[in-house]
């Protein structure tokens, strides 16, 4: 029977709510769970929903294992893991250091530091991609490379696995990346993890963060430096590695200060998710959250909270997983853990691409007018304005920004999915002192006396589907033209109007500054602020003829009697 989330023809995102509201609170603990290789079986797969397998260092399923016996092994591991209820694929991840390097007769490669001495990025790029094809040809997408440290200390055990003591050098070295999961199509959004077909896999940078700065270069040791000294030396390379599309990060073992990397909620969630919006997912390192004691696994119970609160998305346990997963079970039942860190864990680990379809929406927006003979363009708008309006039916509800055929078949007004509103991404946009009022449906007095320097006013349709959507008048729905006049006859106002198709317009235009084209966006009302701030710029143009009056319809492109307010293919840049 049908299931939504499993449909590659329906938007990610709601594919991945679809899943995530199906899915109960063991398979989501599941997902959290990477195990070894030795420890896994189908059964296991199954009965314990687990997300991950990997092999760890020397780990392969017979002496000398042919490609053909790696995929074997890890079908069979797979089967069990789609033979669950929810059917959700497992991912198999391995280190390739310097090529694939557990299996036999693959190409080992110079290690990194020897990459290093070759200040050949396009070199990296290139192994990387071979590297990519020979892990492949084993049956596994997903390695933990490259590593991105910055070994300071030559007495440090892992000091060829850096490519360089100078983080330039590393920083043009996380070309590894692209070599390993493909290169972002041009125009794509950077900053979003990214795999590019079957001959690539997902990589991982690591150690986050400053694994390559311990005490005298001891391995898993205390890392002191100052915040420049690690935003100079240690961080740049996972700026690089973000916008390059990294898949995951691994957590270092080290610390930071004297904070263990596994517990330090203010890098891992703090700066590398909030800060770098770094949308993959973390991953710790071999029995990472263990380590956070001292000694190792003295209270496992406090490791999974640390570890889990800190952000940690997926745990390399990676033996014993039972342990680990009634532990945390313990903490999301009695709320130590919340539901909402266990679900940004499970949606990481399943996400797909929501800044794609951020990207559609900013590659769908029309500009049909901005200033004109009297006036100054108003877009893109000022960031850095002290005090500006938001209006409208349409600026805070996702229901409305999606339209019909969304969660419902008519659709419907209100926060009925996850997403993000126009003017949560207004928010967003403008500087952090730019006072942004949401005021719906504004009295004019109150516009006009509130020294506003502009306002932003979302109107259009309610959410429709089919015969409910008929309509012979096209006129913009109350109180749209009370709020764009109430608004845009105080202060200077760009109209955003969210509809499935042209609507009446032509008797306000006279009274508003700049007039966009929204269509019906989305969940990704983010991209709607990008442009509307020159963030990025206009590019759409009119699909549809935008007629004067009803009376003219119908009326298309190449018709004799073609008299639009906007014809087809109409478009401003801003
Ligand atoms: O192989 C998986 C990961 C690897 O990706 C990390 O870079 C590395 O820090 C690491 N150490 C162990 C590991 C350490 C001690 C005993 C057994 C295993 C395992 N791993």
């Amino acid at each position: 029977d049908y299931a939504l989330y499993k449909d590659p023809k329906k938007p990610l995102n709601r594919r991945i709510n679809d899943l995530m509201k199906k899915m109960t609170l063991e398979e989501k603990l599941g997902q959290m769970v990477q195990i070894e290789r030795s420890v896994a079986s189908p059964q296991v797969m199954s009965k314990y929903f687990i997300g991950s397998v990997l092999s760890g260092g020397g780990s392969v399923p017979t002496p000398q294992a042919t490609p053909e016996v790696w995929v074997d092994m890890v079908n069979e591991l797979q089967k069990g893991s789609l033979s669950t209820r929810l059917g959700i694929p497992m991912i198999y991840g391995i280190d390739g250091v310097h090529g694939h390097n557990n299996v036999y007769n693959a190409t080992i490669f110079p290690h990194n530091v020897g990459l290093g001495a070759t200040r050949d990025p396009q070199l990296v790029k290139r192994i990387g991609a071979a590297t990519a094809l020979e892990i492949r040809a084993t049956g596994i997408p997903y390695t933990f490379a490259p590593t991105i440290a910055v070994c300071r200390d030559p007495r440090w055990g892992r000091c060829y696995e850096s490519y360089s003591e100078d983080p330039s050098i590393v920083r043009a070295m996380t070309e590894l990346i692209p070599g390993l999961q493909g290169d972002i199509p041009p125009n794509s959004p950077k900053g979003v993890p990214y795999l590019g077909g079957q001959d690539k896999v997902i990589a991982c940078a690591k150690h986050y963060v400053g694994d390559g700065g311990t005490t005298t270069g001891i391995n898993e040791n205390n890392t002191i430096a100052t915040w420049h000294q690690v935003m100079s030396i240690h961080m740049p390379a996972y700026f690089n590695s973000i916008i390059k599309g990294v898949s995951t990060v691994m957590v270092s073992y080290s610390s930071l200060n004297g904070v263990k990397m596994h517990a330090n909620r203010d890098f891992v969630t703090g700066f590398l998710k909030k800060n770098l919006r770094f949308r993959g997912f973390v991953i710790s390192d071999w029995q990472g959250i263990d380590r956070i004691t001292s000694p190792p696994h003295a209270n496992y119970t406090y490791s999974i909270l640390a570890g889990v609160n800190a952000g940690i998305d997926m745990i390399m346990v990676p033996y014993n997983y039972t342990e680990f997963l009634d532990g945390l079970k313990f903490l999301v039942e009695n709320n130590f853990v919340s539901m909402s860190r266990i679900d940004d864990a499970v949606k990481r680990i399943l996400r797909e691409h929501r800044e794609l379809a951020r990207e559609a929406v900013r590659k769908s927006l029309v500009l049909l007018k901005n200033g004109d003979s009297g006036h100054k363009p108003l877009l893109p708008l000022d960031k850095h304005a002290p005090k500006i309006l938001v209006a409208g039916t349409h600026a805070n509800d996702i229901g409305n920004q999606c339209g019909g055929w969304t969660i419902q078949w008519q659709g419907q007004s209100g926060n009925i999915t996850s997403g993000t509103t126009i003017l949560t991404g207004i928010k967003k946009t403008v500087d952090p002192k730019t006072e942004v009022v949401f005021s719906e449906n504004p009295e004019s007095s109150y516009v006009k006396e509130n020294g506003f320097s502009y306002a932003v006013v979302v109107v259009g349709e309610v959410p429709y589907a089919e015969t409910n959507g008929d309509s012979l008048n096209l006129t913009l729905p109350e109180p749209g033209p009370g709020i764009i006049s109430n608004v845009c006859g105080s202060v200077r106002c760009v109209v955003v109007l969210i509809t499935g198709r042209p609507v009446v317009i032509e008797p306000y235009l006279g009274q508003i500054d700049a007039l966009v084209a929204a269509w019906l966006p989305g969940t990704e009302g983010q991209g709607v602020a990008d442009v509307l701030f020159g963030d990025f710029g206009f590019t759409g143009r009119l699909p549809r003829t935008w007629f004067k009056t009803v009376d003219q319809l119908p009326m298309n492109v190449g018709d004799e009697h073609y008299d639009p307010l906007f014809p087809f293919g109409y478009g401003l840049t801003a």
